[in-house]
């Protein structure tokens, strides 16, 4: 059906829409998502947070592709994930979503400069992209993320805080609709912590792209434009404009016993 609607609807990079996950089955069965619609819009860093278990990386994984729902439906911008068989499903996360997780994950024989290139030059000719207009693009990344100075050095030459820099840097060489993050500082000293997050803020703000990620820690999240809170699988709150003890307050909030 292709039937209009006057509705005015606010761009979105990813959005999952009653979206439920069911591990397991009989006695073991988990619900790690219960019913879940989130939107994250275009050019925003949305931090998730929620007590262990929540649901916070199943919510990553099934609105970055990774992982398929159980119903609902998950969607990167107008693509709704489920209509997608695997290869157009993994085109779609090489060519339109980047990551970055806890563990950098870059290839220890390669240089700062090959690892960030590296998904451009798997992808080859994947059409419009891997151009001269990545040329600048990548030439801007690497100021915003200040490797220019070590471009030429292995992963095993870096600090851990200059690594996950890479990482991040590698996430959007594609020029990615979305990045997702999964506790991108979990492995790092609180200064280079805050040096990665207030990378991902940069990058999201200078080049408007759109970021989500997931973390514990409260200073992190207040790095984020706004924090969507999980709780037992559903989404209990969202808050705009997060501090660390705003975020602090929010989560003791889950530790009641109930
Ligand atoms: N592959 C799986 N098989 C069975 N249960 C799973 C699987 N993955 C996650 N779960 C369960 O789903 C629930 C949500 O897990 P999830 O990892 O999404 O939570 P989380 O909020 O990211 O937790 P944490 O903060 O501890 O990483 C948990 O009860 C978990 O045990």
């Amino acid at each position: 059906m292709t039937a209009t609607t006057a509705t005015t609807i606010t761009p979105t990079a990813a959005r999952v829409v009653d979206a439920v996950k069911v591990y397991g089955s009989g006695d073991t069965v988990v619900r790690a998502l219960d019913g879940v619609s989130v939107d994250f819009p275009v050019g925003r860093f949305t931090a998730i947070m929620g007590p262990s278990g929540s649901g916070k990386s199943t919510l990553m994984h099934c609105a970055a592709g990774l992982d398929t729902l159980t119903s609902g439906t998950a969607h990167i911008g107008d693509t709704e994930l489920s209509s997608l068989d695997d290869r157009r499903l993994t085109l779609l996360r090489r060519d339109r979503v980047g990551f970055v997780f806890q563990a950098f994950n870059l290839v220890p024989t390669l240089t700062v400069a090959e690892n960030i290139t590296l998904p451009l030059d798997l992808a080859g000719g994947k059409g419009g992209k891997g151009d001269s207009g990545d040329e600048e693009w990548l030439d801007a990344l690497i100021d915003v993320v200040g490797l220019r100075d070590r471009l030429h050095h292995r992963p095993s030459e870096l600090s851990g805080g200059q690594q996950q820099r890479v990482a991040v840097a590698r996430a959007f060489a594609g020029r990615p609709d979305i990045v997702f993050a999964d506790e991108p500082t979990g492995n790092l000293d609180s200064r280079s912590g805050e040096e990665v997050l207030g990378l991902l803020g940069r990058t999201v703000r200078r080049t408007a792209r759109t970021v989500v990620m997931v973390t514990h820690d409260p200073v992190a999240a207040a790095h984020a434009d706004e924090v969507v809170f999980l709780a037992d699988g559903r989404l209990v709150d969202r808050m705009e404009s997060p501090t660390a003890d705003k975020v602090l307050d929010r989560m003791k909030a889950f530790e009641v016993p109930s």
